[in-house]
């Protein structure tokens, strides 16, 4: 390249990313993995931006508009001054994150045969950051490395065939100098999978299924041969809790969706697995809903929290389940400490007494019945993270309200085909009708509401919890606002942006200065299979944005 040298961005300086670096994400700067930290919290201990000010908040940068009409559901991820952002093509693009200088970008091109396995939009949630690597996956089953300053490729890995039901949506993981990553392709039966991959090349250190073969444990939960097609697809970024050096994936549904076909708890679809990161062993394991047909995969956030529950201390993890129930779980054994049902829920009927969720088993379809149940198979809750706010000890979780009818229909597996064996349609919940979705605070010590703020649109955004007493989150309608923490009183609306908001709002501070950041870009799974719920988002424009937003300079 002989283009003008002046034109030519002048890369900051780039500070390679260690463990420590990882395990102290909490405390630094930056916003350096998924869900900010390995807790997972989404929460950040900047006050700079706070309900005395957020009036003011304004547009520091932005991308410009992305002409790709597909969901933009990337979270940012700030190391230094760098920002690295995904496209739902699979591009990667480095972004100056002070100045909103754009720095390099990368274009991976997806073999043609990824599309036809992808069950909820083209999309890409992230990358992950380590020593000068930037990582991610593709909808193709790759795992690339780029180098931080430059995006040139430093590795690129093969994990499966395109086509054939995987597919990578999700943002790696690094632990101990290993990328973790798994595939989705849990609609397709394509067996789930986790991978830890050696981060200087690519190699694979260790790989262990979500759903066991005959011989291993759990392998007897499966009716003969089904587990080679079974799902379990660990399509969401985990968490890891650095103290014992676990860590916590979730798996998502059984295939095919009728469960009538596979008799058995069909273990370790829609579980929480607890890892050992080094070698991949697991620790122990807990599950959600057993013997699933209404697709809740359990993949939604494990995150980190230490709580009291009547009295007692626990090392939880907490879990808003797409089953509808709000989870805290010991972090040490896997027990339950509590559950409560978030929204209304008619698949669940209570917990039982060795700490599982009892299912309704006159709500299984088969080729014969046909059933109505709440929530839908977008769950109380899908992909989209919240946050844990250490100093209100609450969660804020987006949540969805909708129910659905469904029927059993006969499937034969077919590999790259749909493995469902049901037809369904979503419906109106009877009882929040034309109310589609929800912003929850809920308290932690209790698994009680707190606040809420209810919308006729599904609440398809994640959420930002901040030590300004704030919580960020975007709507459909292309509104990023600002919470109070406490009370839930709308304090911030931003502009209307040029799309949906079906992100992650992060939040970073670069030479003192703290700023929020997110992708607007409406898509993923609701416009795909809300049918009839989903007419008024028919006129939501399409593209990517990323905004960026701070307090003006005084
Ligand atoms: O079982 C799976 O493998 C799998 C994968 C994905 C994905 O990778 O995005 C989704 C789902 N399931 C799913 O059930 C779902 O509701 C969903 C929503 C979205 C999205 O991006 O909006 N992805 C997925
Ligand atoms: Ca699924």
């Amino acid at each position: 390249q002989t283009a003008a040298p002046a034109a030519a961005p002048v890369a900051p300086a780039y500070t390679p990313v260690s463990q420590s670096d990882l395990v102290g994400a909490s405390t630094s700067d930056g916003w350096l993995m998924f869900n900010r930290d390995y807790a997972g919290q989404d929460y950040v201990p900047f006050d700079q931006i706070n309900a005395g000010n957020v009036s003011t908040l304004s547009t520091a940068w932005t991308s410009g508009k992305i002409d790709i009409p597909d969901g933009f559901e990337g979270t940012p991820i700030v190391s230094g001054n760098y920002m690295f952002v995904t496209t739902p093509k699979d591009h990667v693009i480095a972004y100056n994150a002070k100045t909103g200088e754009k720095l390099w970008q990368y274009d991976y091109k997806i073999a043609p045969a990824a599309y036809k396995t992808l069950c909820c939009d083209t999309n890409n949630r992230g990358v992950a950051v380590y020593g000068s690597s930037v990582i991610f996956g593709t909808l193709d089953n790759h795992v690339v490395a780029l180098d931080a300053t430059t995006g040139k490729e430093q590795w690129n890995v093969s994990l499966a065939e395109p086509g054939v039901g995987y597919s990578i949506t999700e943002a790696p993981l690094v632990v101990n100098g290993k990328v973790i990553i798994a595939s989705g392709g849990g609609e397709y039966g394509a067996r789930g999978f986790i991978v830890g991959l050696d981060a200087t090349n690519g190699q694979q250190v260790w790989k262990t299924y979500t759903i066991p073969s005959p011989d291993e444990p759990g392998g007897d939960t499966w009716p003969k041969g089904m587990y080679q097609t079974g799902g379990g697809a660990a399509w969401m970024t985990g968490t890891y809790d650095a103290d014992t050096n676990t860590l916590l994936w979730g798996v998502g549904n059984p295939g095919p969706w009728l469960a009538k076909m596979r008799p058995g708890k069909n273990l370790y679809s829609d579980s929480l697995l607890a890892l050992d990161p080094d070698t991949g062993k697991m620790k122990w394991y807990y599950q959600y809903t057993a013997n699933d047909t209404w697709d809740y995969d359990g993949v939604n956030t494990p995150q980190l929290a230490d709580i009291t529950y009547e009295g007692k201390s626990y090392k939880a993890v907490i879990e808003a389940n797409r089953n509808g129930y709000f989870y805290a779980i010991d972090r040490t054994d896997g027990k339950l400490i509590y559950a409560k049902p978030f929204i209304h829920d008619t698949s669940i009927l209570g917990i039982d007494k060795t700490g599982h969720a009892i299912t309704n088993e006159e709500l299984k379809p088969t080729l014969t019945k046909s059933i109505f149940t709440c929530p839908s198979f977008l769950g109380g809750k899908n992909w989209w993270p919240g946050s844990i706010d250490p100093e209100t000890n609450m969660a804020y979780v987006p949540t969805l309200h909708a129910c659905m009818t469904m029927v059993g229909v006969p499937v034969t597996y077919s590999a790259g085909l749909p493995f469902l064996g049901e037809k369904f349609e979503m419906k109106d919940d009877p009882t929040s009708p034309g109310q589609y979705g929800s912003l929850q605070a809920i308290d932690l010590s209790t698994g009680k509401k707190v606040w809420e703020q209810k919308s006729s649109y599904p609440w398809d955004a994640g959420t930002l919890a901040t030590k300004g007493g704030l919580v960020f989150s975007g709507t459909v309608d292309g509104y990023l606002k600002a919470f109070d923490a406490k009370t839930g009183q709308v304090v911030w609306t931003s502009p209307q942006l040029t799309s949906g908001i079906i992100s992650n709002p992060i939040s970073y501070q670069i030479d003192g200065k703290q700023y929020v950041a997110i992708w607007t870009g409406w898509g993923g799974v609701w416009p795909i299979w809300a049918g009839k719920l989903a007419a008024p988002e028919v006129k939501i424009p399409r593209g990517g944005q990323l905004y960026v937003f701070a307090l003006p300079s005084s």
